[in-house]
């Protein structure tokens, strides 16, 4: 900070218990050797504020006509309150929840649905100079898509943020968008294979945390390809770190992957008796959270949203009960339904053999080795179901007619909840550089940024959006280079 910037009339900012950062007016020029600033506050006190120049001074505040600026690198003060006020004001005031920081689009969950994509919105955005345009995640979706259509080089939108700030959401809007302006010069199901998807990735790999009610519960790579005429001809999904151990155990007020609820809510279906199902509450892997059911959620209506997506991607009611009839309580069900004899699963559930010279011993388990045996199957039979799935739908979803010429990425990164500036700049090296460079392939690796940010968890009846840009907990980073700045939640806290 410049020490001749400090002179009366001029705002600065400087911590405050309660807002956070707050704003206070100078009443006097600092001069040399001050020890203090004489600083007005919101309020009306006068108080002494000690500062040590040149480093020691209080952020300076940015000038009136940039309040609430929908780029921030156009603020001339660019630092932590200034960020924060800015978001507050265009979140508070003007109820936008995009913000431009260069290439990347900072958005704030809302919370609650906005009238702010339908098709209209589309077609405002499509075909348009973004520049020109109110940052939104559909201008992110049309830049990626013009360049992409423009320079005829790949494209990759990264969207990081913590748990429940809207990543999945705003990836699907993308798609949402993709589907729109690339479907409409070919009449093909493509696009709705696309968004079909979106339910049954959801059903397996979704599952209510404290933090989100739907949380994905794996990283998500989606690339859409594009023919030449920027029609969308196909894609593909590529999944990682999916927790399974969730299939066995989850914490209070959590829940097991969405599917298993909406079978047991589904059991009284005439096709689905067969699977001899009882209640969420009765099996130890679905009951360790406590509350099965989540309030404004359906399962059985979902079952069938689930259901009729698998049919629009090709899945047949055969096969989908083959899926569907994985796991039981009962050994007997469990064992027909995997199609293993019951005794020998029964021996191998309890017993293990080892290899001791060149002699094979069996060896009893104990109680406790059986249930981690039991755990390990569960966990490994789900995880090859969800790959089964992730391969079944990749087939649906393959380019029929010719090889795509161009995609674009999507890449919807969770499990950066205490990210700081040293691992958020690792983040970006791992993720941006070298995984989609080297492991995606992807010709144009530095592609667009999408930074969601909400508080956590949500406030009960507050106002939206308001404890997200007063969180004293947050962090900023700075990332030089193509990505500007960006503003990242840091560790869990409400203000
Ligand atoms: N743009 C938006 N408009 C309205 N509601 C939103 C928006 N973005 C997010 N939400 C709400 O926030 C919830 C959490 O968002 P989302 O599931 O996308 O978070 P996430 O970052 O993907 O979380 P996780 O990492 O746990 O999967 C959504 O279920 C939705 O209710």
């Amino acid at each position: 900070m410049t020490v001749e910037l400090y002179t009366k009339g001029a705002s600065v900012w400087v911590p405050d218990p309660e807002a956070v950062w707050a704003s206070a007016c100078l009443l006097q020029d600092l001069r040399p050797g001050d020890g203090h600033l004489l600083l007005r506050l919101g309020d009306g006190r006068e108080v002494q504020y000690p500062v040590s120049p040149p480093s020691g001074l209080p952020p300076l505040g940015n000038p009136d006509i940039l309040e609430g600026e929908n780029d921030l690198t156009a603020l001339s003060f660019l630092h932590e309150p200034a960020v924060l006020h800015n978001l507050r004001v265009r979140f508070l005031d003007y109820s936008s929840i995009y913000t431009y920081c260069g290439i990347v689009l900072v958005a704030i969950n809302p919370y609650e649905p906005l009238p702010i994509y339908g098709e209209e919105v589309i077609d405002a955005y499509s075909g348009q100079d973004t520049a020109d345009l109110e940052p939104h995640i559909f201008s992110v979706a049309e830049e990626a898509y013009r360049t992409m259509i423009r320079e005829q080089k790949n494209q990759s939108i990264i969207i990081s943020g913590e748990s429940g700030s809207g990543k999945t959401v705003s990836a699907k809007f993308t798609m949402r968008y993709f589907a729109a302006v690339g479907g409409a010069s070919q009449q093909t199901s493509v696009e709705e294979r696309v968004l079909a998807s979106n339910p049954i990735m959801e059903a397996i790999g979704n599952a209510k945390t404290t933090r989100n009610d739907n949380s994905s519960r794996f990283g998500k790579y989606i690339e859409i390809g594009f023919g030449r005429h920027g029609d969308i001809i196909g894609a593909n999904m590529r999944t990682y770190l999916l927790e399974k151990s969730r299939v066995v155990f989850q914490a209070p007020e959590e829940r097991n992957y969405h599917i298993f609820y909406q079978l047991c809510a589904g059991r009284e279906l005439p096709e689905m008796r067969a699977l001899k199902l009882d209640a969420a509450e009765q099996f130890r892997y679905t009951s360790q959270g406590g509350e099965a059911s989540i309030p404004g959620t359906d399962d059985t209506a979902d079952l069938e949203r689930t259901r009729s997506a698998l049919t629009v991607l090709g899945v047949g009611s055969d096969q989908q009960m083959e899926l569907f009839t994985a796991e039981d309580r009962s050994l007997a069900v469990f064992s027909k339904l995997l199609g293993v004899e019951r005794a020998q699963m029964a021996h191998w559930l309890c017993h293990r053999r080892l290899a001791v010279g060149a002699e094979l011993l069996v060896k009893p388990m104990s109680g406790r080795q059986a249930g981690e045996a039991r755990d390990a199957l569960a966990k490994s039979v789900y995880g090859q179901l969800f790959g089964w799935i992730v391969r079944r739908l990749n087939t649906a979803l393959r380019a029929q007619r010719e090889r795509p010429r161009s995609v674009i990425g999507v890449l919807d990164i969770y499990g950066f909840e205490t990210f700081d500036r040293n691992s958020f700049e690792q983040f970006c090296i791992n993720y941006a550089n070298e995984k989609l460079q080297q492991q995606f392939n992807l010709v144009s690796p530095m592609g667009l940024f999408v930074a969601c940010i909400s508080w956590s968890p949500p406030r009960e009846g507050g106002p939206p959006g308001a404890a997200a840009v007063q969180c004293s907990s947050w962090s900023i980073a700075l990332i030089e280079g193509p990505l500007g700045l960006l503003v990242c939640p840091g560790v869990q806290g409400e203000d």
